[in-house]
């Protein structure tokens, strides 16, 4: 039995497999630049995070039905599920939808048809966070906020993702200050390629709640003793910063040094399908390239489920954490 966690970096369209993309192609007569699955394979060898966006962006051209955006979910809660996940807070990039017609609606209630029976089917717990895309516009953002307001009982938060460098959080203040009147949970990428400045400005100027990646903090000594002081948690993806080429190796990786400075480090897939592997792949991964502990471990996905939006159910929050030190290690 694996280690039960919370996955709480997760583009829901980054875990869209080559054999689901070309069977969804399929249906819906899209053309793939690709001859077969094994050649959309070789495309992903990527030099940085613009390479792996260009092949996401382009792949989403096969999501265009509700029932395509539940078939794509359904299929990650089911990896996740066989992966130790317990709850999942997942990543969706509406702006990516509308701008090739698919209407808000038909993103989120496919999306909602599959996370709607998670618990039933998978025995895992949903919330969904729409991510605003930083090399669009501030305005673009705010539309896509309004675009959401129908389906805000669905949504539990927002975030901000796409290319990072020359795009500082500070630009989408006011969106994030809508979302926050709006009861909406606030969380942004910050120092996955950018500056230890955008970590910084994601907590002041967004008011976020936890940093997607955070990686580069550990530039910035009294950035990292104040994301300890104020418990901030990061949601690191190693096996990601490994394709994207953020570190050079998994042993390269910052997480065993993050944890020892205490750091409320969790780790997560990102694209999953994408970067070679979910959850527990990048926890095992992690363990062996770093030589991490079991309590390392434990307190990893112990950081999960504290880290997680489970604020309106504590007593849930409790049973996954008491999940967690009941858990007895023996091999993987
Ligand atoms: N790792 C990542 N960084 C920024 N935007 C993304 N969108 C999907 N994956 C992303
Ligand atoms: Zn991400």
């Amino acid at each position: 039995m694996p280690l039960p966690k919370a996955e709480l970096h997760l583009h829901v369209e980054g875990t869209l497999e080559p054999e689901l993309a070309f069977a969804l192609a399929a249906r819906n007569g899209v053309e793939l630049p690709y001859a077969d699955t094994e050649e959309l394979r070789k495309a992903y060898a990527f030099d940085d995070l613009q390479s792996f966006l260009n092949l996401y962006y382009e792949l989403m051209a096969v999501l265009r039905t509700e029932q395509d955006f539940e078939d794509l979910a359904d299929a990650y809660l089911e990896r996740a599920a066989a992966q130790g996940v317990r709850h999942a807070e997942i990543f969706f990039d509406p702006q990516a939808h509308l701008a090739r017609g698919v209407a808000m609606g038909t993103v989120v209630e496919g999306l909602w048809r599959a996370l709607g029976r998670s618990e039933e089917k998978h025995g895992v717990s949903t919330r969904l966070i729409m991510c605003f895309l930083r090399d669009e516009s501030a305005d673009s953002a705010l539309e896509t906020l309004e675009a959401a307001k129908p389906y805000l009982d669905r949504i539990v938060g927002v975030g901000l993702d796409s290319a990072e460098v020359g795009h500082p959080p500070a630009e989408f203040r006011a969106v994030y200050e809508a979302a926050a009147a709006l009861g909406l949970r606030r969380v942004a990428h910050a120092g996955e390629e950018g500056p230890p400045e955008y970590i910084t400005e994601a907590l002041d100027v967004l008011g976020v709640e936890r940093v997607d990646h955070g990686l580069r903090c550990m530039e910035d000594p009294a950035l990292v003793e104040r994301l300890v002081r104020e418990r901030v948690p990061l949601t690191l993806c190693p096996l990601s910063n490994v394709r994207l080429r953020a570190v050079d190796t998994l042993a390269d990786h910052p997480l065993a040094a993050m944890l020892d400075a205490g750091l409320l480090c969790t780790v997560n897939s990102d694209d999953p399908a994408y970067f070679g592997g979910y959850a527990g792949d990048n926890f095992h991964a992690v363990r062996d390239a770093l030589g991490l502990s079991e309590e390392h471990m434990r307190r990893l996905a112990r950081n999960s489920f504290a880290a997680s939006f489970l604020e309106d159910d504590e007593e849930r929050r409790a049973r996954y954490l008491s999940e967690v030190d009941a858990y007895e290690f023996g091999g993987r």
